[in-house]
């Protein structure tokens, strides 16, 4: 039968990037997305705004919600410091082999946990699970209408601290308004939207970044 898209992605990646070098990791794949298929990974001009974001908040624990098919987990995991960690929540259990073959590629296994479940019934769990306390850093990166109920349900669970950073993609495109319309106005978030394109297009998009007020 015919291969998938993510198949070919990272085929791609065995292909043309160097084991365990993650930015050729990243490389391989905006290539792969630019000039053969497109692919909905945040992409590489959003990624810049992801790197600069996280490069700041310098995070010891991180969640991502979405894995697809690694792209934004090696490119943030490539920037953390030595004990920190990257927890990222995966539901397809294809896209969740994929993606493992990705961070292995890139060298990143160590500290990166790709947990194959859906976000609602996981992050309950994470302190259970991986003894976190709180979030310095969530990238909402999945269904774009569970980032508002998922954004509830890590304020109930205590996963957020005075400080945490929650970076959202395709706050345009696609689009997420129930999810800004509550983090602009709500007085415990500082908001920003950082303007930019839908990956590897000329189409409107952004990152929306907001801090944790507590
Ligand atoms: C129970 C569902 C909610 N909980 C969940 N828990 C764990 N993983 C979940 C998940 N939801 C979705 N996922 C996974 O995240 C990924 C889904 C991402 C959804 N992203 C998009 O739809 C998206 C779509 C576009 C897009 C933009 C324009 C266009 F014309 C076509 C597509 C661009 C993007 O950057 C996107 O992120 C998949 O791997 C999916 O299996
Ligand atoms: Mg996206």
């Amino acid at each position: 039968t015919r291969s998938t898209r993510p198949q070919r992605l990272l085929a791609a990646v065995q292909k043309n990037a160097t084991r365990g070098d993650p930015r050729s990791v990243v490389r391989a794949i905006d290539q792969f997305c630019r000039h053969k298929e497109w692919a909905m990974n945040v992409g590489d001009e959003k990624g810049c705004i992801l790197d600069s974001v996280v490069s700041e908040a310098n995070p010891t624990y991180v969640l991502e919600l979405g894995t697809y098919c690694g792209y934004s987990t090696v490119r943030i995991a490539s920037l953390l410091s030595p004990n920190s960690k990257l927890i990222t929540v995966e539901f397809n259990p294809e896209y969740a082999k994929i993606a493992r073959q990705v961070i292995a590629w890139a060298g990143l296994q160590d500290k990166i946990n790709l947990v194959e479940g859906a976000s609602g019934d996981l992050i309950p769990k994470m302190q259970e699970m991986f003894g976190v306390k709180t979030f310095d850093l969530v990238f909402l990166d999945h269904w774009k209408d569970r980032y508002l109920p998922d954004t509830k349900l890590m304020e109930k669970c205590g996963l957020l601290r005075k400080g945490s950073i929650l970076l959202a993609d395709n706050v345009i495109c696609p689009g997420t308004p129930d999810y800004l319309e509550y983090i602009r106005n709500s007085p415990q978030y500082e908001s920003q939207y950082f303007k930019s394109h839908l990956e590897y297009t000329k189409v409107e998009d952004g990152l929306e970044k907001s801090v944790f007020l507590g």
